[in-house]
Parts: structure tokens; sequence; C-alpha cells
């Protein structure tokens, strides 16, 4: 029989933590933790996100530094403001929210970034040693790192396990694919030129979807499977 697995309590749970530990630092040091959450442009599904972040942020005693720049920004003033946020000791993590308006060189920017305050695990050194075999980046990318939790946290062991992660994208896919590698999970990556990607995944113990059709996973598996969010896990 299929279970599903409640994201929002393993949210709250998460969410209920960090509150305690930003007590506790705000406690021992004096200091509140800060983070810089950066927006250029006026995206819709990105003002929402970057809302969230900002009112998780205020939930949990976080300090929330508002970088809002407009679509035209160059990609200099964009890099300038990454550095100020970097030289400010009350700064501790900036993100720098995705995708960036055309004209603006993505890579360029995160970048940029002090490897220190890299939140968002984006940086090419992070997702670098992200990548390596006895190296450990210093952040993880968030929506990657979620899944991860949500299996270990529902008692879903993935050592040795087949994991099929469906799409590669910097953001989901491909860090999902090499933290379950790091977890010793058997890892296939499912994308647009993969072949029959449908008898990969039935074969698979556990699947990611980062693809960007969503349902695109959930007619292909049975009631065997657990499910929350973007993580299945067989269960029988
Ligand atoms: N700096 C960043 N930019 C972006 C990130 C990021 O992690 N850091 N990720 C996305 C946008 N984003 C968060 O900012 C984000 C978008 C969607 C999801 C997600 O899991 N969505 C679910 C649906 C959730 C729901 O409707 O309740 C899904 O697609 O299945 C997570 C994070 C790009 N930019």
């Amino acid at each position: 029989m299929a279970t599903v697995i409640d994201g929002k309590a393993v949210a709250n749970t998460i969410r209920s933590e960090i509150a305690d530990e930003v007590r506790l630092l705000s406690q021992k040091y004096g200091k509140v933790p800060g983070l810089a959450v950066v927006i250029v442009g006026n995206r819709k599904d990105s003002q929402s996100y970057v809302g969230m972040k900002r009112k998780a942020c205020a939930e949990l005693g976080i300090k929330s530094f508002d970088i809002d720049l407009p679509e035209q920004a160059s990609e200099a003033e964009v890099i300038k403001q990454v550095h100020e946020l970097n030289a400010n000791p009350d700064v501790h993590g900036i993100l720098v929210q995705l995708p960036l308006p055309k004209h603006i060189n993505e890579d360029k920017v995160l970048t940029e970034i002090s490897l220190e305050k890299d939140v968002d695990g984006f940086h090419p050194l992070n997702i670098g040693k992200l990548a390596m075999k006895g190296r450990d980046p210093l952040f993880l990318p968030c929506t990657p790192k979620a899944c991860i939790e949500l299996l270990s946290r529902s008692g879903v062991s993935i050592k040795g396990k087949k994991a099929v992660v469906v799409g590669r994208s910097n953001i989901v896919g491909l860090p999902a694919s090499l933290l379950l590698l790091k977890e010793d999970a058997t890892v296939t990556i499912v994308h647009s030129h993969t072949s029959q990607p449908e008898s990969i995944i039935r074969e698979a113990d556990i699947v990611i979807a980062a693809a960007r059709q969503p349902m695109m996973i959930k007619g292909k598996l049975d009631q065997t499977w657990s499910c929350s969010h973007r993580c299945w896990h067989k269960c029988c």
C-alpha cells in the first residue's frame, strides 16, 4: 500500500530546528544570521519565491537583506552589489535568484559570490566539490538537499539503492544525482535524449523528478511507490 510522505510536516520540523539554532546563536554570540536575497527584474514566479524566502527569514529570526534591482540593471551593477554583500559582516549568506535577465551572465555573477556566503551552493567550486569523492562543498543546493532530507527523515535508506533522477538542470537534476551518489546510491540520469526512459524508471528504487513537465512520472508508477513532492521510493 502506498503512503504519502508529509513534506509539510518535515518542513515544519526543520523550520523549528532552525529557529532554535538561530536563538542559540544570538544568545551565545549576540548575533543573528543575515541572508541577502538579490532579485533582478519583475518575473512573477521569481518574485513569489523570493517573497517566500524573505517571509521564512522573518519567521525564523534571520535578518533579511532585500536587494531588488530593476530588469535593466547591468551585469556590472549586479556584481557590484554582490561585492558589497561579500564585504558586509552582517551578511552571512547571499542568494541571487535565478534566472537572471538574458543580458546578464549568470555564471559570472554566481562566481563572484564569496564561497563562504554561497548558501545556494551554485558557485562552481562548491558544485565541483559536490562532484568529487572525498570533498565536501560548504553549501548544498536546496531543492536536491530537500529531496534527500525527505527520504532520510522518512526512514528511507539510500545506500546501495537504484536511484533515477529525471532531468539534468544545474539547479535540481545534476546536484540531486551527485548528492545521491555521495549517499552511495547507484545513480542513473534520465533526460530528453534518453531512449525508453520508462523502462529505466520502472527498475528504480528511488526516483527524483526534476523535469519541467508536471505529472510526467506519476502515471508510470503503481501503488507500491511512496511519494512526497518530487521524490518517489519503492515501499514494497
Ligand atoms: N537562487 C536560486 N534561484 C532559483 C532556485 C534556487 O534554489 N535558488 N530554484 C528555482 C526557484 N525556486 C526557488 O527559488 C524553486 C522553484 C520551485 C520549487 C519546487 O520544488 N516546486 C515544486 C512545486 C511546489 C508547489 O507548487 O508547491 C515543483 O516544481 O514540483 C523549488 C524551488 C529557480 N531559481
